[in-house]
């Protein structure tokens, strides 16, 4: 992708761009934010969205957050537990954003006592590895997942997992890319994704940057299509991954895997190792946002259900380990899916 999701500018004292996905993809617009309430805003605004995306997003906030640190080590370890307490709380479903926050945590800890400037080239040289390690996942998830692909004509992906939602070429996007490589007839169907679009506004943005043919559909046509055959296999992200193999993912992820069972069609999800939570023991303890009603009937400022009518919108569902094909990680594929075959595989 030509233009960068996410990036730092400058030095220690640089501020973090952001590609406003918001306005994609009829306007490039970048937010520039300078302070840890412009990164939360963001975050929240899903101007930087998609699971790594926000990790890394949260671990150049820390660094943002260290500018205003002056003081001793205590003054110091006081603003970043605020900081850091205060982007943990942006988005509640992917892991991610805690895992970056916990990687940054680790450098407050070791770097606290030290002088200003060395605090902040630390925290900003984690910051940047955090991105690069993204970035190699994406690469490596590709590599891995793209001959899952090999004998596919059309391949089915639900919201946006590619460079927009990661630091590097996706997930579930890298998968298709690579597969579209190696396999150059490929054409993708894109679920558009409701209420926020991410399929139509950014999927279909990503592929068509990439010359990979690609045709949208409304979320509510996969099961005809499957029906007809015109569906070989399903690649989806991942916002968070628990020791059983469940995965949450966007709204109507679950509905895709149903469908692909019943119609004996592969159900891939690609998914870095910073993804996976080892702590929840099943997926029906991943807290799930619930995000305004306006999205869902009002969105846009057009409004299409009645005022009085309730509206329920919650941002991800869970997709049971059973209905999973396999996961992609950076270090293989890990099929089938069991705790312990996870587990082995990442650690
Ligand atoms: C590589 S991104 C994987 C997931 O984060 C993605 O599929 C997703 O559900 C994103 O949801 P969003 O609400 O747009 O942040």
């Amino acid at each position: 992708m030509a233009v960068r999701a996410i990036e730092w500018v400058g030095n220690e004292t640089g501020l973090l761009r952001l590609l406003d996905q918001t306005r994609l993809p009829t306007e490039i617009e970048f937010v520039d934010c300078r302070t840890v309430p412009q990164v939360i805003e963001a975050i929240k605004m899903l101007r930087v969205r998609g699971a790594p995306a926000i990790g890394v997003s949260a671990a150049y906030g820390i660094v943002l957050a260290a500018h205003a640190a002056t003081g001793d080590a205590e003054s110091f370890r006081q603003l970043m537990r605020e900081a850091d307490e205060a982007l943990f709380a942006s988005r509640p479903t992917a892991v991610n954003l805690g895992w970056a926050l916990k990687e940054m945590g680790q450098v407050i800890r070791d770097v606290a006592s030290r002088p200003q400037e060395e605090r902040l080239r630390a925290l900003l040289d984690r910051a940047r590895e955090i991105e690069s390690e993204d970035q190699e996942m994406c690469m490596a998830m590709g590599r891995h997942g793209g001959p899952l692909l090999d004998h596919a004509k059309n391949v089915l992906t639900h919201c946006n997992a590619g460079a927009l939602a990661t630091a590097g070429e996706g997930t579930a996007l890298a998968v298709i890319f690579e597969g579209a490589r190696r396999n150059p007839g490929l054409h993708v169907y894109a679920d558009e994704t409701r209420p926020l679009w991410q399929g139509a506004r950014l999927t279909a943005w990503e592929l068509v940057q990439n010359n990979v043919p690609c045709t949208v559909i409304c979320d509510n046509m996969a099961a005809s299509l499957m029906k007809g055959r015109r569906i070989d296999a399903v690649v989806v992200g991942a916002d968070r991954i628990t020791a059983n193999g469940d995965v949450a993912n966007k709204i109507g992820t679950y509905s895709v895997a149903v469908l692909a069972r019943y119609h004996g069609i592969p159900f891939y999800v690609a998914a870095p190792s910073s993804t996976f939570d080892f702590e929840l023991a099943s997926g029906d303890l991943i807290p799930i946002e619930q995000r305004a009603a306006g999205e869902v009937a009002e969105p846009y400022g057009v409004r299409l259900a009645p005022k009085e009518a309730g509206v329920f919108n919650p941002a991800f569902d869970v997709t049971p380990a059973e209905l999973v094909t396999g996961i992609v990680t950076e270090k293989g594929v890990i099929s089938p899916v069991n705790a312990d075959a996870i587990r082995a595989m990442l650690r």
